[in-house]
């Protein structure tokens, strides 16, 4: 490895000779060699070019950045944002809890990068670009972090969760319409209930996918807030006057999407609550979907000794020892992301309940979870859309056989016998292990024609379809 030397306020630092980061970038990488899998999220060096440009063109507007310096910069973000500077970045979230070190990794590429852009060789001579006096103008890492945080996550939620969400959804409720006729049993506390149609079953879960995406869609104005010119404090020190409002209309461009200035900008530095309240769908939208892909593997499983009242698609040979055997593999795959989206919700509360006064110092963790937790449901969506959901087929001998079995038929009977005496007709059923039929009339509760005419599980659906 051949080295450079750059430097900053503590000294001369060595870094790798062809990486366009900086003295500050090499510290952190030398400081916090603590779990490298865990990167900077690309999606934060992404909204960083976003928030980086928009300040280089306020600041310029402001008249304090001349436009070259702005269009330099801004070339630099526009090479992030194409990916062209990926290995630039190596930071791990595990380093300073404001994310110091990664705002100052983006200044220093950019203003690295910049001075070769000028025709200049990596290393020699003073960057033209400042990293701190001119792409960090107007800005500290207490109001960029932020900013990026919530940029990110926007992205990610409108880009991949909801249309995840929204496909699962829609594919869900195909099923309710093609299933609205099948009766089968229910079940209430694991045990035999009275019937309802697939369909209503199923509507139950496009539902839940209902209210949860309301829900996140609920938490969006707050994540449109953003924290950029409150700078070090929330007071806006060294800013220009309105380079919040123009950043935030600048960013909004930039991105297409409604980012708007905080209200308040002690709150956008020192909580995170709109991180908190996002994920909070996030984890709402995880717990449906770990209710549904349960109830979808219970209603599969078998094929011989379980429930088998629906078909699930064969994917993959399910056993290396088991020949023959297939599992519910897209089901174990939801399941699992859902947990890991309940353990992000803990993180996620831990670390957003522990801002100290002017600043919340758990903000790179907070970023990596969210960011995790909002790409897993959506591709998780994704995946169980199009290799189980769709696929889902009713197993209309299994769903017969429960439903002739079930003693819970016998509730049609209240009205006109009494629950004494249905419950006397079911429990002599079950003991004697006979039909209901046989055993009310056994009893003489009733007659055949009597049971013919009232115990009809298709009339025992509601009026709801
Ligand atoms: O990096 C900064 O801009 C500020 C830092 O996080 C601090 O408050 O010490």
């Amino acid at each position: 490895m051949t080295y450079r030397v750059e430097h900053d306020t503590m000294g001369e630092v060595k870094v790798p000779a062809d990486k366009y980061w900086g003295a500050q970038t090499e510290r952190s990488r030398n400081n916090f060699k603590i779990g490298p899998e865990a990167s900077m999220p690309k999606e934060i060096i992404e909204a960083f070019a976003y928030l980086k440009k928009a300040a280089a063109f306020t600041n310029t507007d402001s008249g304090i950045l001349s436009a070259e310096k702005r269009d330099l910069i801004a070339q630099v973000c526009d090479e992030i944002l194409e990916g062209k500077l990926a290995s630039e970045f190596p930071l791990v979230i595990w380093q300073t809890g404001s994310g110091t070190q990664s705002n100052m990794n983006v200044n220093e590429v950019i203003a690295n990068r910049s001075h070769v852009l000028q025709g200049n060789k990596l290393g020699e001579g003073t960057t033209f670009v400042h990293p701190n006096d001119d792409v960090n103008k107007s800005q500290s890492s207490n109001d960029t972090y932020p900013t990026a945080m919530h940029i990110a996550a926007y992205k990610m939620v409108s880009e991949v969760t909801i249309p995840g969400v929204e496909k699962l959804r829609d594919a869900l409720q195909l099923k309710v319409e093609k299933f609205k006729d099948v009766v089968k049993i229910g079940r209430t506390h694991l045990m035999d209930a009275t019937p309802l149609t697939l369909g209503q079953e199923f509507s139950g879960y496009v539902s839940q996918l209902n209210h949860g995406l309301k829900a996140l869609r609920n938490t969006l104005d707050h994540l449109s807030e953003l924290a950029l010119g409150g700078t070090a404090v929330g007071t806006g020190i060294n800013t220009p006057k309105g380079y919040d409002v123009k950043v935030a209309d600048y960013i909004a461009k930039f991105t297409g999407l409604p980012f708007v200035t905080a209200e308040n900008k002690f709150e956008a530095l020192a909580a995170h609550d709109a991180i908190v309240e996002t994920h909070g769908a996030l984890k709402q939208i995880a717990v449906s979907l770990m209710k549904i892909a349960n109830d979808i593997r219970l209603l599969a499983s078998g094929p011989r000794s379980g429930i088998g009242e629906i078909h699930i698609p064969d994917n993959e040979p399910g056993s290396s020892i088991m020949p023959g055997k297939v599992n519910p593999t897209q089901n174990e795959a939801v399941t699992m992301v859902a947990a890991q989206v309940m353990g992000n919700d803990v993180t996620i509360s831990i670390a957003g309940s522990n801002g100290h006064y002017e600043l919340n110092v758990f903000k790179p963790v907070m970023a990596a979870n969210f960011l995790q937790s909002a790409r897993l449901i959506g591709d998780a969506c994704v995946s169980f859309t199009d290799n189980c959901a769709s696929g889902i087929e009713p197993n209309y001998e299994g769903i017969k056989k429960h439903l002739e079995n079930s003693l819970m038929l016998v509730t049609a009977l209240n009205p006109h016998i009494g629950y004494e005496n249905a419950a006397k007709i079911a429990k002599k059923a079950l003991k004697e292990n006979k039909s209901l039929r046989e055993a009310a009339l056994d009893l003489g509760l009733l007659t055949n024609e009597q049971f013919d005419q009232w115990v009809r599980p298709e009339d025992m659906i509601g009026g709801l379809k």
